[in-house]
């Protein structure tokens, strides 16, 4: 469990995922981005809240249990690897607030009603980051690539994580495919 997140630990703690954990564990070795510069678990834990960049992505499941996924478009980090729509919170922003720009910006669509899924800190290649995970209960509009990228419904059971960045790939391993944990935060 060393080097897991905190919030990450408690879940697994006494719980049915229990047993993911030590795939999960070496999956996060492989968290690192290409970072540069490296940063341990540890020194990534110590960068204070407000000087360590925030990431915000949401998890949207359509009324057929599909969720939304987008492609990322050549040139930029992670290209054309599979992603959860979002991005970088601007400064004046809350979480609230970045989601919603940018599902409006990525996907055309307007969102609300978010649960915090997980989050977790990031070695990224130009920079460390925190990214957090959302469940996003409503939606309005049709999501379509409104930065041109490819944006689609999946069925949960045809997810292949290794297509994902791998913080993503941790969210998807623990939380999406094993659904009660999310189903539990829709209820609340
Ligand atoms: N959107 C998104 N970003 C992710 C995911 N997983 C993950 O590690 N990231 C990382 O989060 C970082 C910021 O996301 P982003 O590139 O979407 O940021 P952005 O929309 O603000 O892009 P921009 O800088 O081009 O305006 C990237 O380093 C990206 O690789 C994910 O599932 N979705
Ligand atoms: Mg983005």
């Amino acid at each position: 469990m060393e080097g897991l997140p905190q919030k990450l630990e408690n879940i697994f703690t006494n719980s049915s995922l229990s047993q993911s954990a030590t795939s999960l564990e070496e999956q996060h070795i492989n968290v690192v981005d290409g970072a540069n510069p490296f940063l341990s678990q540890e020194e990534l834990d110590n960068i204070p809240d407000h000087q360590i960049r925030h990431v915000v992505c949401g998890v949207i499941f359509n009324e057929y249990g599909q969720v939304l996924v987008s492609r990322r478009r050549a040139g930029v980090e992670y290209a054309n690897s599979l992603e959860f729509p979002g991005g970088k919170v601007e400064h004046h922003e809350t979480h609230e607030q970045a989601l919603l720009r940018e599902f409006e910006e990525e996907v055309g669509i307007t969102v609300a009603n978010f649960k915090p899924i997980y989050d977790q800190r990031v070695n990224g290649s130009s920079e460390p980051f925190h990214i957090y995970f959302y469940l996003i209960k409503d939606f309005f509009g049709q999501p379509y690539g409104a930065e041109g990228q490819d944006v689609f419904w999946l069925n949960v059971d045809e997810i292949d994580y290794n297509r994902f960045p791998p913080a993503t790939q941790l969210l998807i391993q623990n939380f999406i495919l094993t659904n009660e944990y999310l189903n539990d935060i829709y209820r609340r």
